[in-house]
């Protein structure tokens, strides 16, 4: 009877639900948001990136829907909710109340439960959604259960109408259980870049990987192909200021990759890769002391490893999700089919040591 009830509480079934769910709702919501107001929307916060009405009514859609579902689990959210509290946000909190409750309120929809405070007439007041905000505050840990949401990942990629996720990853003991992956603007087919689009990536650890539409249609299991050098390249980040160009292109060199990288915003690079598109996702330090964020690479990185992939920092090591909110020092991250990952790690490494022995002797 013990084992029947831990293989059952390990299929994560309600949880799974209840993510997919509150990414889809999500998605609809960053996505009317980009129609209707994106453009002279935004404020600077102190890290100088920018952010919008979008991350924050995303993440209390989230976190609303996670409170009512799970109460007990904490979680580690980008956004917080101060400078919505202040006189001068006014203006922002109304309208993020109002979209908020506006995607709070749709209609039910696929796998949707009422109980999670969702469908019509489940207004929150507008404190009770800064709370939910501000409920992304935990330090996060090693220990038990926590979920992590980044309500838009690639802030930039959305302002520009390119790419962007909707992130949101359940963890038990630091180790990623259920990644989900909104990714309103990216093509069904990569190779179609004017057809359809809209995606949702699923993982549950063990379980496999899947993509379907995000209207929840034509489920499908990813799995990468194997590495072959003649369609091998790279998936970076747009932003120079996020990821090392020049040290990718160093260690493009050394492995002789002829195709250009496919530059992309956000954990959308986990999933174009979980499905074939790329061989290898790189993210390499720019050197400013910056440390990745957990909400950054939870859900991305079990969707690669689901699908037959192998994530680690420059060291070969795993990511390591239970030092708090941040993945501590960064010797940066390198998602790859399992075939070609120790030759990348060799290229990588030789890259980064040529690298410091020509600044030393500089
Ligand atoms: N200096 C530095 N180094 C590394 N990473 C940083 C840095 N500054 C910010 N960020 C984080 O980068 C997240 C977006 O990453 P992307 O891969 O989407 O970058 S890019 O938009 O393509 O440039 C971005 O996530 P969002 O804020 O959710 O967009 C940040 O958490
Ligand atoms: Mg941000
Ligand atoms: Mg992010
Ligand atoms: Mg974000």
């Amino acid at each position: 009877m013990l084992y029947r009830s831990t293989v059952m509480s390990l299929a994560f079934t309600a949880e799974k639900q209840l993510a997919i769910s509150a990414v889809r709702r999500a998605c609809s919501l960053t996505s009317s948001v980009f129609n209707k107001l994106v453009k002279n929307e935004t404020l600077t916060k102190g890290d100088k990136s920018p952010v919008t009405v979008g991350d924050y009514s995303a993440q209390a859609v989230i976190s609303s829907m996670l409170q009512r579902a799970f109460p007990q689990d904490p979680i580690v959210g980008e956004e917080d909710a101060a400078e919505l509290r202040v006189d001068s946000g006014a203006t922002l909190r109304d309208r993020i109340v109002s979209l908020a409750n506006e995607a709070l309120v749709g209609e039910l929809g696929l796998g949707d439960l009422a109980e999670w405070g969702i469908g019509p007439g489940s207004e929150q007041t507008p404190e009770q959604l800064l709370d939910a905000i501000d409920r992304g505050n935990y330090k996060g840990g090693r220990t038990g259960r926590m979920w992590t949401i980044d309500p838009i990942d690639g802030t930039k990629g959305f302002l520009r109408g390119e790419q962007y996720a909707v992130c949101l990853a359940f963890l038990v003991d630091a180790q990623v259980q259920i990644g989900v992956l909104g990714c309103p603007n990216l093509p069904v087919d990569l190779t179609n870049p004017d057809g359809e689009k809209g995606c949702l990536f699923i993982a549950v650890r063990g379980q496999g990987a899947q993509q379907m539409k995000l209207s929840g249609a034509d489920p499908a299991p990813l799995s990468i192909p194997p590495y072959s050098p003649s369609t091998f390249n790279f998936l970076e980040s747009v932003e120079a200021a996020h990821s090392s160009h020049s040290t990718s292109e160093k260690i493009s060199q050394l492995m002789e990759i002829t195709r250009p990288p496919i530059r992309m915003d956000s954990q959308a690079k986990y999933a174009c890769l979980a499905r074939g598109d790329g061989g290898a996702y790189m993210r390499m330090p720019t050197g400013v002391g910056y440390k990745e964020k957990i909400w950054d690479h939870a859900a991305g990185s079990l969707i690669v490893e689901e699908s037959g992939g192998i994530v680690t920092d420059s060291r070969g090591e795993g990511l390591d999700f239970g030092l708090g909110r941040t993945l501590g020092e960064n010797y940066g991250v390198i998602a790859c089919v399992k075939d070609a990952h120790a030759k990348l790690l060799r290229a990588v490494q030789q890259a980064t040591t040529d690298g410091a022995s020509a600044q030393s002797k500089a």
